[in-house]
């Protein structure tokens, strides 16, 4: 009979293993492996550790692979030997259980192997985890090199550095009270300084209050777009790219309703999950629709908004600690071919604004090409427009998620 935690290792390798094929994010694996195997809550956070814990320090641990063993390695050992030594290394497990729960996930031709080169990590864990210091940055801290040399030119060795290993750090999990549902429980964590209405969760994740709309998870740094929209009561709000709803939640708030807020998105799937999210805060739109805004707006939409808020689809870079997949699937050329989407949605949204309109444009990516280059083309284009503000957040300067806003305003 296998051990309890045998299915939380074999989890976790069915999980890498889908998530090689290159289509659902790691979150949704966990979840879904999780559910499979109707993992207890504590089973089900260990499969989460380990899957991140991969993703995050795949290259090192392939590094450290290539020092166990020579030789060719087929990608289901190889997924179990990153699980194994993310055990041992990373997680620091006891070494019993790593490596007897690991060996057993393998086929019986490969449980021979699996079980020597894990002992062997077990004796020269010292010796490996020494080396670490003498590697070059982007394997010690597992980030592709295109990556890695792309930051080092746009904000120096250091901060690179800074940057790669807040990456690899498990993200702490954030809150906004929901002013639309009063009540008055404690809020489980403490207060973030500067950013009104966030706290810094701590311990299990306050299930009753989530459920109940009276908070909702979501990073300080979304603030920024919505502090600099700064939409006010009765004012018709786009919100054009909304799913899943974080930031038309914050709108609505400042509000005081959504009674005069229309969130659209291209991705209709994605908008049950908006709408469940926005009733659950207490928060309805007037209007909820499917738009690609890489097309012109309906004729009913040109004229007809105080502000809009663009929250593109970006490269996510500044978030690559939330989101363990990006590192790895994210190319030079997505962010060529974001950098047109992003240009066309602000042409696109442009003309939906009243005269003396403000539109606010915002990621969580930190790159130059997304934010200020992407602003001050669209600006070079259109002088009516003025650039009023803009906020930047780096993890390596702020300690925070990463995000750009810029607020542009049209005269009157
Ligand atoms: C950064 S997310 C928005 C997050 C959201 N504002 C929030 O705070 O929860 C970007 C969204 O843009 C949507 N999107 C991507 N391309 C789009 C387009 N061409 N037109 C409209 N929405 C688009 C995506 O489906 C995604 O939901």
């Amino acid at each position: 009979m296998p051990a309890r935690n045998f299915h939380v290792r074999q989890a976790a390798v069915s999980a890498l293993r889908a998530w090689a094929k290159g289509h659902d994010y790691a979150e949704t694996l966990v979840e879904r492996h999780a559910h499979r195997r109707q993992l207890s809550s504590q089973d089900r956070g260990l499969l989460q550790a380990i899957l991140l814990g991969v993703l995050r320090n795949r290259r090192l641990l392939d590094h450290w692979i290539g020092k166990l063993r020579n030789g060719k390695l087929d990608p289901d050992t190889r997924d179990i030997l990153r699980v194994g030594l993310c055990q041992l290394y990373i997680l620091g497990l006891p070494d019993h259980a790593a490596v007897h729960e690991t060996v057993e996930v393998g086929k019986a031709n490969v449980r021979g192997l699996i079980n020597a080169v894990l002992r062997r990590a077990t004796t020269s864990r010292k010796r490996l985890m020494d080396d670490v210091a003498e590697l070059a940055p982007a394997i010690a801290l597992s980030h592709p090199d295109w990556l890695y040399n792309r930051w080092k030119a746009a904000f120096g060795k250091a901060d690179t550095l800074v940057l790669m290993d807040w990456n690899n750090q498990p993200a702490e999990t954030f809150a906004r009270v929901n002013p639309l549902r009063p009540g008055e429980e404690e809020i489980p964590g403490t207060p973030v300084e500067g950013a009104d209405g966030f706290y810094k969760l701590e311990g299990p994740l306050p299930g009753a209050l989530l459920a109940s709309g009276r908070i909702y998870i979501q990073d300080p740094a979304t603030r920024h777009a919505v502090e600099l929209l700064d939409p006010k009561p009765g004012e018709r709000i786009l919100d054009a790219c909304a799913a899943p709803g974080g930031k038309s939640f914050l709108m609505a708030a400042a509000m005081g309703s959504a009674a005069t807020l229309v969130c659209t998105d291209s991705n209709e799937k994605r908008l049950p999950r908006l709408r469940e999210n926005l009733e659950r805060l207490g928060c309805e739109p007037a209007e909820v629709a499917v738009h690609d805004w890489t097309q012109p707006a309906p004729a009913e939409w040109h004229g007809a908004f105080d502000a809009i808020l663009l929250d593109v689809p970006c490269s996510n870079t500044g978030v690559v600690r939330r989101r363990v997949d990006v590192r790895w699937r994210l190319q030079q050329d997505h962010i060529d071919a974001l950098l047109r989407v992003q240009r066309r949605i602000l042409e696109n949204a442009l003309p939906c604004l009243k005269p003396g309109g403000r539109i606010v444009y915002s990621t969580c990516s930190i790159e130059k090409d997304e934010n200020e280059n992407q602003v001050s083309a669209f600006l070079a284009d259109h002088p009516g427009v003025k650039l009023k503000e803009t906020r930047q957040a780096f993890p390596f300067r702020n300690g925070t998620d990463g995000a750009f806003a810029a607020r542009l305003e049209t005269s009157s």
